[in-house]
């Protein structure tokens, strides 16, 4: 009976022992999840610091090496953009630009607007043997793009929702089997992201050894930091993980550092060669004037500034805050110089 009992107290203290052992390991296995949960997050940041680190060390600006130099391409890129291009000088960064395309590298080009960003691919597109691909992000400038090297001779078409049916064959015709003359071929993201056929023409192109520049345009739009994003340059990085040994050169003119690491990580090209412009154009300006009147005062106020300051009939933009003020300011009673 005493033994019975001494048995049950023993199985009590071992039951409570076990539960506060069971507690235990709870709150063991709790901190163990945290512990991993931690770990993982540490390594992901170890990670990030690497990459960071690796693009900043191997992105350096041009004057840590010398692209201005002598290639074995000199005259003919010389030749080419004289006679097909029509442009008599390099622009500053053009030349370098170029000779680093042509000795393979990938390049980060960051250029004024109106600073001549298309040259530093097209030239490069025209020297190498092979097809370029063009992202660019909207079909007006893809449209501008293509009719001037059409109106320089320079084979070039354009792959986008507008293409019609006998274009988009020679197209594919020549990306898959190199028939007909294609020199520059330009498209939407849209289509990299969503055209499976295309990616799989680009890929017999790329294949058969001709696919030999991509070129981003307006590569900002990659990164959700700069003005323009676009979802759909997001996936632009599939291009260099499908195509490595293909040069790509990403262009922008509007992109803070942080704008620059990220679309360089985006498009995984930590070792491009980065090439920086200044973005001041000292041709644009802003003065502001105090008005001295309202009405017609005022409207002749502009054209009187306008014709002093401007005697040789070029032409200018009047911004107004809305249409109704336009047509105000341009009514023909006010004067015939506001049109
Ligand atoms: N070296 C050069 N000498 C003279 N004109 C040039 C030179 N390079 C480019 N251009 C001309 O400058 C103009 C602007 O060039 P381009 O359109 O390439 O600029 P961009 O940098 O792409 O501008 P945006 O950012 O607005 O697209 C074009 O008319 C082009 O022919």
């Amino acid at each position: 009976m005493e033994d019975e009992e001494n048995i049950e107290d023993e199985l009590l203290l071992v039951e409570s022992q076990l539960n506060g052992l069971q507690d235990k390991i709870k709150t063991l296995l709790d901190q163990q999840e945290e512990l991993y949960e931690r770990q993982a997050q540490l390594k992901a940041l170890l990670e990030i610091s690497k990459t960071s680190r690796d693009t900043s060390n191997s992105a350096p600006s041009v004057a840590l090496e010398d692209w201005s130099g002598k290639f074995s391409w000199d005259s003919q890129a010389d030749d080419t953009r004289f006679n097909v291009f029509g442009i008599s000088s390099y622009r500053s960064n053009q030349r370098e630009i170029i000779n680093s395309i042509m000795s393979g590298k990938d390049v980060l080009v960051i250029m004024a607007a109106g600073g001549g960003k298309s040259l530093c691919y097209q030239l490069p597109a025209v020297l190498r043997d092979g097809i370029t691909l063009v992202v660019s992000p909207l079909l007006s400038l893809i449209q501008d793009q293509v009719m001037g090297l059409a109106a320089l001779g320079i084979p070039a078409h354009m792959l986008t929702s507008t293409t019609n049916k006998e274009i988009e064959k020679f197209i594919y015709k020549a990306l898959e089997k190199g028939e007909g003359e294609l020199k520059i071929l330009y498209v939407t993201p849209e289509k990299i992201s969503k055209s499976k056929r295309f990616m799989s023409k680009l890929e017999k192109c790329h294949h058969a050894g001709r696919l030999s520049l991509v070129a981003i345009d307006e590569a900002h739009c990659c990164s959700q930091w700069g003005h323009d994003f676009r979802p759909d340059y997001k996936n632009l990085g599939i291009l260099k993980i499908q195509f490595p040994s293909v040069p790509m050169i990403a262009l922008t003119a509007t992109a803070t550092s942080k704008v620059q690491m990220d679309l360089i990580e985006m498009l995984h090209i930590p070792r491009s060669v980065k090439f920086v412009s200044t973005v001041n154009r000292p041709n644009l300006f802003y003065r502001v004037y105090e008005k001295s009147s309202v009405g017609k005062v005022v409207i002749d106020e502009i054209a009187n500034f306008i014709s002093e300051s401007y005697p040789n009939n070029e032409s200018g933009i009047v911004y107004c805050f809305s249409r109704k003020e336009c047509e105000q300011v341009r009514r023909p009673h006010n004067t015939e110089m506001l049109s």
